[in-house]
């Protein structure tokens, strides 16, 4: 279904502006993620992580911009921009009543794939849930909901997963084995975009991140690159905690220190 080169960014975002009302929330952001490539969004509350996500997925029709997944213009070709992407969903908007087997199935005959007991269970069995087929949603954990809701999400083998902060409130074992899924697809040649707030996190699994507030990006690059960029930036020193700079403390030097309402 790609309709570009090799070597082209799998999502690709130019000059994107999306405004509620008279209130410009994203302003001239622009990226791209490629194949392989796990890419963070990080911002404070309200930095335009959200809306940026939703013009992507199609949710929202932005001012201006072009946004391409795929090749395909999400505009221009909607329908074939959103079958390459994979959009996490929370748990809550599962059905309740179903068994998580028949909810895989359900996802798999939207996106019309086939799939059988057995690979239903071998994909379970994938992200450690190899008794869940005939469980409810609700009897998991956030942890088990969290990796059913990423498989899924991508039970069509989309090009782009677009995850939006998806380990908020996991314990750290929990943590640790959604970003090996992720990790996983990102091995496996896919692109991956996510926001988090947390810094641990995009240290430990994006290959490339973006800083967005006031819905403009500040600052993309590797974590470790922008970390070094900014050593001896007074605005990270004087935030610096534990005397190595992290890559929080670039966050907080370049967005400031001031809580967002
Ligand atoms: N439907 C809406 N109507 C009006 N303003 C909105 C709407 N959705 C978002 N906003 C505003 O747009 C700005 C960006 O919001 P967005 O949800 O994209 O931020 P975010 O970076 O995802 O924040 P958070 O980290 O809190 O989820 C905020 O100022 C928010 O109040």
């Amino acid at each position: 279904m790609n309709q570009q080169g090799d070597n082209a960014p799998i999502l690709d975002v130019k000059a994107l502006h999306i405004r509620y009302g008279a209130f410009e929330a994203v302003k001239d952001v622009s990226f791209d993620v490629y194949g392989g490539e796990i890419f963070g969004l990080l911002g404070p509350n309200g930095a335009g992580k959200t809306s940026t996500l939703s013009a992507i997925e199609g949710l929202l029709k932005p001012v201006s911009g072009q946004i391409t997944v795929a090749g395909f213009n999400t505009r221009e070709k909607p329908l074939h921009a959103r079958a390459n992407m994979g959009v996490q969903l929370q748990a809550t908007s599962f059905q309740p009543e179903l068994t998580i087997g028949e909810i895989i199935r359900l996802f798999a005959s939207i996106y019309g794939v086939e799939l059988g007991e057995d690979t239903i269970r071998e994909k379970l069995a994938a992200i450690n849930l190899e008794d869940a087929a005939g469980k409810k949603i609700a009897q998991l954990s956030g942890g088990q909901q969290q990796r059913v809701s990423l498989l899924i999400s991508t039970i069509h083998h989309p090009q782009l997963v677009l995850l939006d902060e998806p380990t908020t409130g996991l314990d750290p074992q929990s943590r640790r084995q959604l970003w090996e899924r992720i990790e996983y697809f990102r091995n496996n040649g896919h692109a991956v975009l996510l926001t988090t707030h947390s810094m641990e996190e995009a240290e430990a699994v994006c290959d490339r991140i973006a800083i967005i507030d006031h819905g403009r990006i500040i600052a993309i690059d590797t974590p470790a690159a922008l970390i070094e960029k900014h050593l001896h930036d007074p605005e990270v020193l004087k935030v610096v905690r534990k005397g190595k700079v992290t890559l929080e403390d670039v966050f907080i030097g370049l967005t400031g220190t001031a809580v967002r309402s």
